[in-house]
């Protein structure tokens, strides 16, 4: 009958799965001109547990590229539009949106092809990414094409410099993302600028809108994080789509459902006045607008998913 029953199974499973002491996740943008490997690195470091997701139709413009999941860390790549040249306000807004997810992502991981070597599509991303406070990791692509390796320390070096005075990459990776060289050790240099949290997504699935899931999995991140000493997992939550507003162009609706098993634990989600559900959908907006790039308006209704389960008739109303 209800398959609404067996997803709530699910996302309870994915989300209560023990993890190790440390454990870290977080979200990663990874920026670079066209062609230096940003696809090949992302299928190299995915590997089998590849989530290359399709975006989200309408207005999102940070597309979630792939997800790593690893036993003691989660890396959530986002691949952020190109920076376009600001002669209208269009493409002014555009690109301040584009740096503000540089601005609210936990690390950038910047390719560049080292064999091509480094031109001015390198030097402008460089110039914007020196603005901004998140850490870089720059990554020196295509290293199995450098023939004469005695020729990959200036490069390297000259790669060093490229933020400009004041200012250094974080860390600085050779890598090949055709063959794999290195690849493991840069995704540990990148799991070092991770802070310590949860997984983001459940163990493995991903659905086919995975921002909704996100967005789900966000929110209740958020509850538990808040009453977690009265609520102990029994709660859930179901993002079933992510959609542009019909009002306005640069906003996303998303629509949560907050799922519980007792009325007795609905109040204590919604909290006096309103206050628990207030400040958990709050925080929850402010990392999906990094997460999507674009404004958020979330709204939430908390539900006794066992009242429903148990009512047949009451489903059927509801399209169950
Ligand atoms: N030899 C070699 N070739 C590579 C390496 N990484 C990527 N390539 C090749 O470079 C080309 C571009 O790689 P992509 O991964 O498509 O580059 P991209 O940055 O995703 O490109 P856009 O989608 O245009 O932004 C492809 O032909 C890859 O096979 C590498 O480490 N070594």
């Amino acid at each position: 009958m209800s398959g609404r029953e067996l997803d709530l199974d699910a996302i309870l499973a994915g989300a209560d799965e023990p993890l190790p002491e440390g454990h870290r996740s977080g979200l990663l943008a990874l920026v670079g001109r066209p062609n230096v490997g940003k696809s090949t690195l992302l299928n190299q470091m995915v590997g089998e547990k590849v989530a290359i997701v399709t975006q989200v139709p309408g207005t999102t413009r940070n597309a979630i590229r792939g997800v790593v999941t690893r036993s003691d860390a989660q890396l959530v790549f986002l691949d952020t539009p190109g920076l376009a040249k600001p002669r209208t306000l269009l493409t002014r807004r555009l690109n301040e949106l584009v740096r503000d997810t540089w601005a609210g992502v936990d690390a950038v991981c910047f390719l560049v092809d080292v064999a091509d070597g480094i031109g001015r599509g390198d030097e402008f991303l460089a110039a914007e990414l020196a603005g901004i406070r998140t850490p870089v990791v720059a990554v020196a692509n295509k290293v199995d094409r450098v023939r004469d390796k005695a020729s990959l320390l200036p490069r390297l070096a000259r790669l060093e410099g490229l933020l400009g005075e004041g200012r250094s990459f974080a860390d600085i990776v050779p890598v090949s993302a055709e063959t794999g060289e290195n690849v493991p050790a840069l995704l540990d240099v990148l799991v070092s600028h991770l802070p310590e949290g949860p997984r983001l997504f459940g163990s493995g699935h991903v659905s086919d809108q995975p921002e909704a899931q996100l967005a789900a999995e966000i929110l209740r991140e958020k509850l538990i994080r808040d009453l977690q000493h009265e609520l102990p997992h029994s709660v859930a939550v179901t993002v079933d789509e992510i959609r542009p507003s019909e009002e306005r162009e640069d906003l996303l609706e998303v629509d949560a459902v907050i799922h519980v098993e007792r009325d007795s634990q609905k109040g204590i989600v919604i909290g006096r006045k309103g206050a628990n559900l207030k400040a958990a959908a709050t925080a929850a907006r402010q990392e999906l607008e990094v997460l999507l790039g674009a404004k958020v308006f979330l709204t939430t209704h908390v539900t006794v998913a066992k009242e429903w389960q148990r009512d047949a008739k009451q489903l059927g109303r509801l399209g169950y």
